[in-house]
C-alpha cells in the first residue's frame, strides 16, 4: 500500500520541498561543483548564499515550504541554517541534514555523517532523531558555545590560512594570541537538572568556558556529547598563567581529565557573568559579544538526518 506523503506550501508536493543551503567559501572551498551536482541529482533546490549571514536568510525564506534543509558547509553554517529555520518558526516541522563541507566539520563528524557522499546516502535511506538545541541569549547554537582564548582565536582566524591548514589553523591562531591573552574574570551558575545536580557558582579566572550541546570537550574517546539528555557540559579551564602551554604535552595536561584546572558541570541552563568586559563568545564559530550570557537547552527541538554510527549516548558500551 501507499502512503501519499504531502509536503508543507502546496498539497501535492513542490520542487522546493528539499533545499540545499551551500555556503561555496567554507573549508577547502572546493566542494562547490561536487555539492551542486550531487544535490540537484537527490532532487534539491540548491541555494548558494553571497554573503557572510546570507545561510540563515536562505533557510528562513526556504522553511515554510520545504521539509528538508540541507547545510552545505561547516558548523557555521549548520549554526545558520538552523537559525534560519528559528526565525521561520519551522524548527518542528523542518528536517536538518548536513552535508559536511566545511574545515572542523565537527558536528558533522558528532552525528555520524562522514563525508559528502556519506551524506546524501543518509539523507535517502538513514535514520532521524530529534536533538536538543541550545541557546544563547537570543540565539541558537547546534554544537557549542566557547568563550575565552579559543573564541579570539577563531575569529582572528583568515579563511586564506583556514583553507591551506584546516583545523590545525585554529591551534596555530590559538597559541598565537595566547601571548596577549588576559584571563576572563567570571562567575557562571549552573542550574539545577533532572540528573540531581544542584545549582552551582563558579567564580574567578578562566581561559576558556567551554559549553557543549552536542560536542564535549576533555576527557573523553569521543567529541561527541549526549545531544538528546537536555543538558549542556560545562566545562570552565581555569587560569594556568604558571604553565608554558606552546608544547603539545602541556596542552594535554591543561585539557586531561585529571587536570587541577579544569572543573566540569552538567546542567540544563546556566549564566555566565564577566566581571569584566564583554566576552566574545564562538557559537558553532559564529562571534557573538556578550557581557552576560543566558544558556538553555530546549529538548529534542530539531529533527535531524543522523549516520549509523550515530548513538545518542556517547558512553554507552559498544557490545
Ligand atoms: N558567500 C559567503 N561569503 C562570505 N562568507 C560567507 C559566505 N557564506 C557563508 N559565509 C560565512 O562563512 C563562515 C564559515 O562557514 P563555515 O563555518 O560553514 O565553514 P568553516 O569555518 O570552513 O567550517 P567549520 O566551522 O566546520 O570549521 C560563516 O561565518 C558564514 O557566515
Amino acid at each position: 500500500m501507499f502512503q501519499i506523503m504531502y509536503s508543507k506550501g502546496t498539497a501535492g508536493g513542490r520542487v522546493d520541498d528539499r533545499v540545499l543551503v551551500l555556503n561555496p567559501v567554507s573549508g577547502s572551498q572546493d566542494h562547490v561543483d561536487t555539492l551542486v551536482e550531487l544535490g540537484t541529482e537527490h532532487g534539491f533546490d540548491v541555494r548558494k548564499t553571497e554573503e557572510r549571514g546570507d545561510a540563515k536568510r536562505l533557510a528562513r525564506d526556504a522553511a515554510p515550504d520545504a521539509d528538508l534543509i540541507a547545510a552545505g558547509g561547516g558548523d557555521g553554517t549548520v549554526n545558520n541554517v538552523v537559525n534560519g529555520i528559528a526565525a521561520a518558526n519551522e524548527l518542528e516541522t523542518t528536517t536538518v541534514a548536513v552535508v559536511p563541507a566545511g574545515t572542523g566539520n565537527n558536528f558533522a563528524t558528532n552525528i555520524g555523517i562522514q563525508g559528502i557522499e556519506h551524506a546524501f546516502a543518509v539523507i535517502e535511506a538513514g535514520r532521524r532523531r530529534r536533538i536538543d538545541l541550545a541557546s544563547a541569549n537570543d540565539r541558537i547554537f547546534v554544537n557549542s558555545c566557547v568563550g575565552g582564548i579559543t573564541a579570539e582565536a577563531s575569529s582572528k582566524t583568515e579563511p586564506a590560512s583556514k583553507a591551506n591548514l584546516g583545523v590545525l589553523a585554529y591551534v596555530k591562531s590559538m597559541l598565537a594570541t595566547m601571548g596577549s591573552f588576559d584571563s576572563l574574570p567570571l562567575r557562571v551558575e549552573t542550574a539545577s537538572g533532572p540528573n540531581g545536580n544542584r545549582t552551582r557558582a563558579w567564580d574567578g579566572r578562566a581561559m576558556f568556558v567551554l559549553i557543549g550541546n552536542c560536542r564535549r570537550f576533555t576527557g573523553a574517546r569521543t567529541t561527541q556529547a549526549n545531544v538528546e539528555d537536555g543538558l549542556l557540559e560545562v566545562t570552565i579551564v581555569e587560569d594556568a598563567a604558571a604553565m608554558n602551554l606552546l608544547g603539545d604535552a602541556a596542552l594535554q595536561r591543561l585539557f586531561g581529565r585529571d587536570s587541577n584546572y579544569v572543573v566540569r558541570r552538567c546542567a540544563p541552563s546556566l549564566v555566565i557573568e564577566s566581571n569584566r568586559n564583554a566576552i566574545t563568545y564562538s557559537l558553532d564559530g559564529e562571534m557573538l559579544e556578550a557581557h552576560s550570557l543566558s544558556l538553555e537547552t530546549s529538548p529534542r527541538t530539531i529533527q535531524i538526518a543522523v549516520g549509523d554510527d550515530y548513538q545518542p549516548d556517547p558512553d554507552m558500551e559498544i557490545a
